[in-house]
């Protein structure tokens, strides 16, 4: 297995208060990791100490890029993106009265490069047709390609955003949250996303999530963090078994 992503004693604190306090993890290509911990853990503050959105007191980032490990650490998330590190947010990230293919156009006009403009005509570049019709087919998305999204029900607006992270060809997909705000149906529908584009996409996944059914039903590996610090780390059946996790725990929310 290849590292795609490693942290070196990654450290963020904001005064006196240590949110992420020295991690060091390694992410291997093409697994699903799911990043877990109760309430104020320091998911979040990691999750944007990765995509450049808060710059680090301390420690490294490295980003496998062009096969080779590069330092990322310091770079702005417009940055962090091009270098192949996604994210897609919790909250929405589309424009509503465009429709699902009019979204997927400018982002991935926007990765290329380009500068957006409809008067040049993006329907009529074959080349970007045939990567957003693939794109459509990945999140299941080609049926509802021609509605604006204004019209989209909750869930189908999160394949969206989960599509438009994928727009710049990621080579680590980091999801936060997939199943926020979702029903039981959708909950489903996004698992088997999840699943599917871990078989057909060549990337790696970062997962935080609540929902521990959903944890564990698509992790390769779990790792949980409390107080800023890795506690457990390992393939999900161990590590939800292990009494700190279960500890951890008590009086926030149960495993
Ligand atoms: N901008 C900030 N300024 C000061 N303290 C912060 C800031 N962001 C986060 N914190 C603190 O850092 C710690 C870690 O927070 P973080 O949001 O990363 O945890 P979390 O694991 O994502 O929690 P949750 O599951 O509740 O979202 C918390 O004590 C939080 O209050």
């Amino acid at each position: 297995m290849t590292t795609v992503l490693r942290t070196e004693d990654l450290r963020k604190q904001f005064g006196d208060l240590v949110a992420v306090g020295g991690v060091s993890l390694a992410f291997d290509d093409e697994q699903i990791t799911s990043i877990i911990g109760p309430n104020g853990a320091g998911k979040t503050t990691f999750y944007n100490l990765l995509t450049g959105v808060l710059e680090p007191t301390g420690g490294e980032i490295w980003l496998r890029r062009d096969d080779e490990l590069r330092e990322i650490t310091d770079a702005p998330p417009h940055k962090v993106a091009r270098s192949g590190l996604s994210r897609s947010y919790q909250i929405t990230n589309i424009f509503e009265r465009l429709t699902v293919r009019e979204n997927l156009q400018v982002a991935r006009i926007i990765h290329e490069g380009r500068t957006f403009d409809m008067r040049s005509r993006p329907e009529a570049d074959e080349e970007l047709n045939a990567a957003i019709d693939e794109l459509l087919e990945l999140t299941n998305l080609t049926a509802i390609a021609e509605t604006p999204c204004d019209e989209l029900s909750h869930g189908e607006k999160r394949n969206v955003e989960i599509a438009l992270a994928l727009a710049i060809e990621p080579t680590v997909f980091l999801l936060d949250e997939p199943t926020a705000g979702m029903n039981p149906t959708e909950t489903e529908e996004i698992v088997s996303l999840i699943r599917q584009l871990n078989e057909d996409i060549d990337a790696t996944f970062v997962v935080t999530e609540h929902d521990m059914d959903v944890v564990t039903g698509i992790s390769d590996r779990i790792v949980v963090l409390a107080e800023g610090a890795v506690l457990a780390d390992g393939d999900p059946q161990t590590v939800l078994r292990d009494e700190r996790v279960t500890e951890a725990y008590l009086g926030s929310e149960t495993v």
